[in-house]
């Protein structure tokens, strides 16, 4: 798939000390479609994200969005990290937390305009959290914490945003309304790429689908890369996935 102003990927590779963890991966990842990556544990699913934004070395390859490198244009991007690598103790607020996504445009030190607290407010509501505003984020279920730092990446106002596993460990009921999110987001232009875990129903929510074992498999549409061949490659053995 060729998109003229995503994400390109062209032939990344990258080395933890001991371990090859991806090697010439190359793809496209396109506005306006609701794109996932998956691939089973130790694929370099998080690995992918995490080399695309320049958080880890790549040994090689270049990411670019709209034509130039990525890595010059963070601000565009917004990232949720897997919530493990998230410090749930932080002594900070629901509202503390949303509005750490407005200092980029606000600036260090700097009061918070009306502008950003609208924004942030607005982000706040769209979660449906609105009322949780002054708890600490530490005494949240998973679920609502998921859904605090994803509007945390709204209220930064993005072009593209990455979110790891943001669907992991949350009930049913959330996992609707972080998707239809995230549906809401690419179908307003916006470039968004999810790691994803498992195969069952909720993957059909995606368009498009980056289908790793630390090389690609398959990228293209959820058909194309849903095929029992691709899985057998990516996984091995017998695999049940959802085909709807
Ligand atoms: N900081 C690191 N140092 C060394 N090796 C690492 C590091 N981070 C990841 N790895 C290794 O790189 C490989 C890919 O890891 P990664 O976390 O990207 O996979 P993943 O597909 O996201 O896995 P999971 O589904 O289990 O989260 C694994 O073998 C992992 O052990």
């Amino acid at each position: 798939m060729n998109c003229a102003n995503g994400l390109t990927v062209e032939q990344l590779g990258v080395q933890y000390r001991m371990v090859k963890a991806l090697s010439d991966i190359s793809c496209s990842i396109c506005p306006g479609r609701l794109t996932g990556i998956i691939g089973p544990n130790g694929a370099g699913k998080s690995t992918l994200i995490k080399a695309m934004l320049g958080l880890i070395p790549s040994s090689t390859g270049l990411i670019t969005y709209d034509g130039q490198p990525l890595t010059a244009q963070l601000d565009r991007v917004a990232y949720v990290p897997q919530r493990s690598q998230i410090d749930w103790t932080y002594p900070a607020t629901v509202w503390d937390v949303i509005m750490m996504g407005r200092i980029r445009k606000t600036g260090w030190f700097r009061r918070y305009s009306t502008v950003s607290r609208r924004a942030a407010a607005a982000a706040l509501e769209r979660v449906d959290m609105a009322k949780y505003r002054d708890r600490p984020i530490g005494q949240l279920s998973g679920g609502q914490q998921q859904r605090v730092f994803l509007a945390k990446a709204i209220s930064e106002e993005a072009d593209v945003f990455c979110l790891d596993e943001p669907l992991a460990g949350i009930d049913k009921k959330t996992e609707a309304i972080v998707f239809n999110i995230l549906q809401e987001l690419a179908a307003d232009g916006h470039t968004v790429l999810v790691v994803h875990h498992d195969l069952g129903q909720a993957i059909t929510n995606f368009d498009d689908l980056i289908l790793l074992n630390r090389e690609l498999i398959a990228s293209g549409t959820r058909k194309e890369v849903l095929t029992g061949s691709n899985l057998q490659r990516a996984f091995g053995g017998q695999v049940n996935f959802f085909a709807g």
